[in-house]
């Protein structure tokens, strides 16, 4: 740690007139910044008491909206606000122990610096500003801690040395809770002015040294400038940020997301703010960092389970999901949801108002056709009926008789037979019953002809016989779900009466038998989840398909890895959405990139893009990235590879697999396991997977044996990737999800072929 700067204003009481020792100016440099981040806490505390009652009288979120630097009711309001998510965080903290500070800047300011002549101004003519996860003043309204996302905090994140923006000392405080644990400073002049202490040995290279654990933390005191700007860049309209692995694109995006909610409050919290990412694993992964910036109200889903009820983590196979991902299947789904349910009545035949009518398969397709061109066909069942009305009426072939018409018609409307009919003709149909009937092949071939060859319908159905088998739904089904259910419309409830008059029945029946108690006809909860538990197929249809949630804001990560049927997908949750888009296609799984292309640009529509490029590696040491860059560039020429920015001295391991395959991954992981103290990963392909699986045990929670496109925007502090050669064959996207696993690693990595 190097100490830059110290004089006697600052040594503390009763040191010897020597020059003290480094970690005694480090203890007394603690010590000030303890004193003002108690005197937080006593303020916060106060206002504690003051929010509860202002949340007791519905005031405080009436009125949000404006920079807390406001001096008016409205700044009080955001400040009771800002009181109020404290407390909220503060329980927080006691479950989280990567909750790190509530104030962590400082800036030394002096308002007339004049960079070119060095030296700054004293101390009584600085101003000092405390940065921190939310906004404090003093009973005076002073502010005592700056909310990061405020203009005023701008500085903290902008200021260089070259455009210092009246900043000479820029200080990074580190806490434990309440506690101040270090500090680390950056100086924006060429000479500190004396009374000012420079420590540390900068608070960027101090938290990219340190270990990695189960969650992504924030960067919030160690942002950097140029992504300050894609933090703080318009709301409107489409945001990409684009750059290599370990840029810091997710973590940038993160921000930007709590930076909008600060920043249009009342636009972003009611319209709400929708992040995805590729799997389960990484939204887990980052699910405390919006919380850690006292953010709660946005919804975190991950790929799998954009679809409300529907949750899945399986993959197809490359092959499968490339069918199922591409826009082509869509002339499969429409023909599949206008047609016939598979053993639905081919014909009616009854007596209605005296005369038997009866109406063959060809008729009734007409009319289905019909009805279906200009309504959802789960909103249409009294549009059907209606027109199977007048077709059986013109069947009789009866003419002029307006009397006999209008009779039969309203005998037709409430006719048993015709209820029975259409309840068999015209049910109600959930999406996931249709994606189910596409289990059978000559159902596929038929509806897909002209769009899927025999080999891909073969496929497709054998991939919906493996749902109905094991019960679950595959990651790419999803987008196919939702696409149905845009096309038949929710599914409406049978009409009340109907239920009352069976209840009543079950309610008789019972009696009879001397039973008290009457469940309703839905059935306890127990009964229903050991139904589905033992039925594979109630457990794919479980729950309810709703309409989908629209969001004011969408951020969507890792968009390279999205299929066009995806972006369609996500499309519909943000019609009116101005969006963040974060991705890096040389880490594609997903590999027509321009039809994922032609997806995404309806999705956003003809909104106006900015674009944002990084092009920093915070993640990798630079051993580890230019081993993984090699791989990428033989492969992929125009890769957007970053540029790395610490080294360890540590170069890639490459070992042999052997014929023992957990053996030797079990060797190398007890190696990496003692060199690093947090989180490691064994990256295996499918073919070792369940045989590395016991692995994961070790080391109390510390390993994690993975497959490769499981660890799509994750990290670790080292990992064991094995095969490589393997990854690359069984990866839809080939060498790019290899680069994916190539990336993982902060500090060390094995590779073992
Ligand atoms: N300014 C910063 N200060 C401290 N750490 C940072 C900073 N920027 C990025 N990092 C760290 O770098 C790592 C990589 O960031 P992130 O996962 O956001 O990168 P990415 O570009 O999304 O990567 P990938 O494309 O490989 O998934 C994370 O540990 C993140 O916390």
């Amino acid at each position: 740690m190097a100490v830059s700067s110290s004089s006697a204003q600052t040594r503390p009481a009763g040191t010897p007139d020597h020059e003290p020792a480094v970690t005694d100016v480090v203890a007394q440099q603690i010590a000030v910044e303890q004193a003002h981040v108690d005197r937080v806490f006593a303020e916060l505390e106060k206002a504690g008491v003051r929010a509860d009652s202002v949340k007791a009288e519905g005031l405080a979120r009436t009125q949000f909206g404006r920079s807390v630097e406001t001096g008016d009711a409205e700044g009080a309001g955001l400040f009771e606000r800002d009181a109020l998510m404290f407390h909220a965080a503060r329980r927080r903290s006691m479950l989280d122990t990567q909750y790190e500070g509530l104030v962590f800047g400082r800036l030394d300011i002096d308002h007339d610096l004049k960079p070119d002549l060095g030296r700054a101004a004293t101390s009584a003519d600085r101003e000092v500003r405390y940065i921190g996860r939310l906004g404090v003043r003093d009973d005076d309204y002073e502010p005592l801690v700056i909310d990061w996302r405020a203009p005023a905090a701008s500085p903290f994140y902008r200021a260089t040395p070259v455009e210092p923006m009246g900043v000479i000392r820029r200080r990074v405080l580190r806490s434990k809770g309440a506690r101040v644990i270090g500090v680390e400073d950056d100086l924006m002049v060429p000479e500190a002015p004396d009374d000012l202490v420079v420590v540390g040995d900068g608070a960027l290279m101090a938290a990219l040294t340190r270990s990695r654990g189960e969650r992504m933390r924030d960067i919030v005191a160690t942002i950097q400038a140029h992504q300050d700007e894609a933090i703080r860049a318009s709301a409107r309209g489409v945001t990409e940020i684009t750059g290599g692995p370990g840029t810091g694109k997710t973590v940038v995006a993160l921000h930007r997301a709590a930076y909008l909610l600060y920043s249009e409050r009342r636009r972003f919290e009611s319209g709400g703010i929708l992040v995805v990412g590729p799997s389960g694993a990484y939204t887990a992964y980052i699910e405390r960092v919006l919380p850690s910036l006292g953010e709660e109200s946005v919804t975190l889903r991950a790929l799998g389970d954009v679809v409300d009820a529907v949750d899945t983590e399986r993959l197809d196979s490359p092959e499968v999901a490339r069918i199922k991902g591409s826009t082509r299947i869509r002339t499969l789904l429409a023909n599949a949801a206008r047609g016939r349910v598979p053993e639905g009545p081919t014909e009616f035949r009854a007596f209605v108002a005296g005369r038997a009518v009866r109406l063959e398969a060809r008729v009734l397709d007409r009319i289905r056709s019909q009805v279906l061109r200009q309504h959802q066909r789960n909103l249409a069942a009294a549009a059907a009926q209606a027109a199977l009305g007048e077709a059986a009426w013109s069947s009789l072939g009866i003419t002029g008789d307006r009397d006999a018409k209008a009779e039969f018609l309203d005998r037709w409307e409430d006719h048993l037979d015709v209820e029975a009919f259409m309840a068999a003709w015209w049910p109600q149909v959930d999406p996931r019953e249709v994606l189910l009937w596409l289990a059978d092949p000559d159902l596929v071939r038929r509806h897909a002809r002209g769009s899927l060859d025999d080999r891909e319908a073969e496929l497709l159905a054998a991939s919906y016989a493996t749902a109905l088998e094991t019960g679950t739904w595959s990651v790419a089904d999803i987008a196919l779900i939702d696409d149905l259910a845009a096309r038949l419309g929710p599914v409406q409830d049978a009409p009340k009466e109907e239920r009352g008059f069976y209840e009543i029945e079950e309610l008789d029946d019972l009696s009879q038998y001397g039973v008290t108690e009457v469940q309703p006809v839905s059935g306890s909860r127990e009964t229903r989840a050991e139904v589905v538990a033992e039925d594979p197929r109630g457990r794919l249809l479980a729950g309810r398909v709703g309409k989908p949630d629209e969001y004011a804001h969408v951020l969507v990560d890792e968009a390279q890895d999205l299929s066009p049927m995806q972006w369609r997908m996500i499309g519909r949750r943000g019609r009116h959405a101005s969006w963040t888009v974060v991705g890096d296609a040389a880490q594609a799984s997903w590999t027509d990139l321009e039809e994922a292309a032609a997806a995404r640009d309806e999705a956003f529509g003809t909104q106006a893009r900015q674009r944002f490029h990084m092009d920093t590696n915070y993640r990798n040491a630079r051993e580890i990235f230019d081993y993984a860059a090699d791989v990428v560039r033989r492969q992929v020429p125009d890769a957007d590879i970053p540029n790395a920015v610490r080294e360890t001295g540590h170069e890639v391991v490459e070992g042999a697999l052997g014929p023992d395959a957990a053996g030797s991954v079990s060797r190398s992981l007890e190696e990496l396991l003692e060199q690093v103290a947090g989180s490691v990963a064994v990256v295996t392909p499918q073919r070792y997977a369940a045989e590395l699986a016991p692995l994961a045990s070790s080391d109390g929670g510390r390993v994690q044996v993975v497959d490769p496109m499981s660890t799509k925007g994750l990290e670790y502090d080292a990992v064991v990737v094995v095969d490589p050669h393997e990854i690359t064959r069984e990866s839809p996207g080939g060498v790019r999800v290899l680069y994916v696993a190539l990336t993982r690693a902060a500090h060390r990595m094995t590779v073992l072929s």
